[in-house]
C-alpha cells in the first residue's frame, strides 16, 4: 500500500448507510402513497416483468414487490418462461400500457438473448418508464430536464446530496458508460454542475483518471478494479458494482463485493459507498418514488 494510504488511516472515510438512506426516503413516500390513494380510490401501480428464471434477477424481482407493499404501492409481477417469444413480451407490455391500474412498468434485465431489448424498451410508455431507459426520457435527462430518470443513477445522486458536500464545480469521473447506469449518472452529474468525465473498457491511464476526481463514480462490474491509491484523498467514492466472488469457507454463497477496494479506498476518501448496503437499497427506493411520480403525473396530479 502506498504510503498516502498509511497515512489517512487515521481519518477514515464516513461509510454511506444506503439502507438508512432508502428507509428514510420510503418514510417520506408513504404519506404521498396514501395521499395519492385518498385522491383516487386506488393505489399506484407498479408491473415487473421477468422472464427466465435468472435466480439473482428473481431475488431483486422478490424485493421489489415486497418494499412496494410495505409503503402501499400495488405490485404485481408477470413470471414468464425463458423461451417466451418477443412478440408475447411485446403484447404483455401493450396490456401493461393500456391498464389503468399500472402506472409504472419494468422489464427486469438482461433479458434472454432471443429477444431484442431495445425494442421491448421502446415499447413501454414514457408515462410509465418507471426505470427511465426509453429514448423519450433518456433524451429529456440530456437536455437537462429529468422527467423518470434511471434509478441506479438518481439514487446515487440522492446520496451525494444527503452527504451535503457541494457538487457545483467539482472534478466528477464516472466509471462505466451503460445505458442504465454510467451514461445517466454522468447526465445527472452535469445538472448538479460538476466537471465530468466519462471512462469506459478503452480510457488510458484510468488510475490518473481516477486520482483527479473530487467525485469518483465506479459500475463496471469487475471486483477490485479501483485501488486505494488511485482516490484522490478526500474525495467521495460511490461502488456501484455488484460481484459475486467465488464461494470460500466463510462464505459458501459467495460474498459480495463492489468494484472499488473498500479497504484500501475507505481510508483515503472522505466518503465511500459500502457493498452491500450502498447503492443497491437506494436503487429501489429511486424505483418506489418513480413508481409514485408517474403515478401522480398520469393522474395530473
Ligand atoms: N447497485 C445497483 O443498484 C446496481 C448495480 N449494478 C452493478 O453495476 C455494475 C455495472 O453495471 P452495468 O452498468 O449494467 O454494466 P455493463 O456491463 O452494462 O457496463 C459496464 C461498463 O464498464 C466498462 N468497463 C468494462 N471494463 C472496464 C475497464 N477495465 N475499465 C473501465 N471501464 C470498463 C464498460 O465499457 P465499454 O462500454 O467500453 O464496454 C461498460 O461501459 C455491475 O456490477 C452491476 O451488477 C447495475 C445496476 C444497478
Ligand atoms: N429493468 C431493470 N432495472 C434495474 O434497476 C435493474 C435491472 N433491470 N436488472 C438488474 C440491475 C441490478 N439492480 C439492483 C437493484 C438492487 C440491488 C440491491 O438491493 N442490492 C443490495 C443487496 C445486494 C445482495 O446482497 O445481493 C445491496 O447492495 O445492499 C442490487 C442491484 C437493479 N437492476
Ligand atoms: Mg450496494
Amino acid at each position: 500500500m502506498k504510503s498516502a494510504v498509511a497515512l489517512n488511516t487515521e481519518n477514515e472515510a464516513r461509510i454511506i448507510d444506503g439502507r438508512s438512506a432508502a428507509a428514510a426516503l420510503c418514510e417520506d413516500l408513504k404519506p404521498r402513497v396514501a395521499g395519492f390513494r385518498a385522491r383516487h380510490g386506488h393505489a399506484p401501480g407498479l408491473a415487473v416483468i421477468l422472464v427466465g428464471s435468472d435466480p439473482a434477477s428473481a431475488i431483486y424481482v422478490r424485493r421489489k414487490g415486497e418494499q412496494c407493499r410495505a409503503i402501499g404501492i400495488a405490485s404485481t409481477q408477470h413470471t414468464l418462461p425463458a423461451e417466451t417469444s418477443e412478440q408475447d413480451v411485446l403484447d404483455l407490455v401493450a396490456r401493461l400500457n393500456d391498464s389503468a391500474e399500472v402506472h409504472g412498468i419494468l422489464v427486469q434485465l438482461p433479458l434472454p438473448p432471443h429477444i431484442d431489448t431495445r425494442r421491448v424498451l421502446a415499447a413501454v410508455s414514457p408515462a410509465k418508464d418507471v426505470d427511465g431507459f426509453h429514448v423519450t426520457n433518456a433524451g429529456w435527462l440530456a437536455i437537462g430536464k429529468p422527467t423518470l430518470a434511471p434509478c441506479t443513477p438518481w439514487g446515487c445522486i440522492r446520496l451525494l446530496r444527503a452527504l451535503g458536500v457541494p457538487l457545483r464545480g467539482k472534478r466528477a469521473l464516472v466509471v462505466g458508460r451503460s445505458v442504465i447506469v454510467g451514461r445517466p449518472m454522468a447526465q445527472l452529474l452535469l445538472i448538479e454542475d460538476c466537471t465530468v468525465t466519462i471512462a469506459h473498457r478503452h480510457s488510458e491511464n484510468l488510475a490518473d483518471l481516477c486520482r483527479e476526481a473530487d467525485i469518483l463514480v465506479v459500475a463496471v462490474g469487475i471486483p477490485g478494479l479501483i485501488r486505494g491509491d488511485w482516490i484522490k484523498p478526500g474525495a467521495v467514492v460511490i461502488d456501484v458494482g455488484i460481484n459475486r466472488l467465488p464461494p470460500d469457507d466463510a462464505t459458501p454463497k459467495g460474498r459480495i463485493v463492489g468494484d472499488v477496494v473498500f479497504d484500501e479506498a475507505s481510508a483515503v476518501a472522505r466518503a465511500i459507498t459500502p457493498v452491500p448496503g450502498g447503492v443497491g437499497p437506494m436503487t429501489i427506493a429511486c424505483l418506489l418514488e418513480n413508481t409514485l411520480r408517474a403515478a401522480e403525473m398520469i393522474a395530473g396530479d
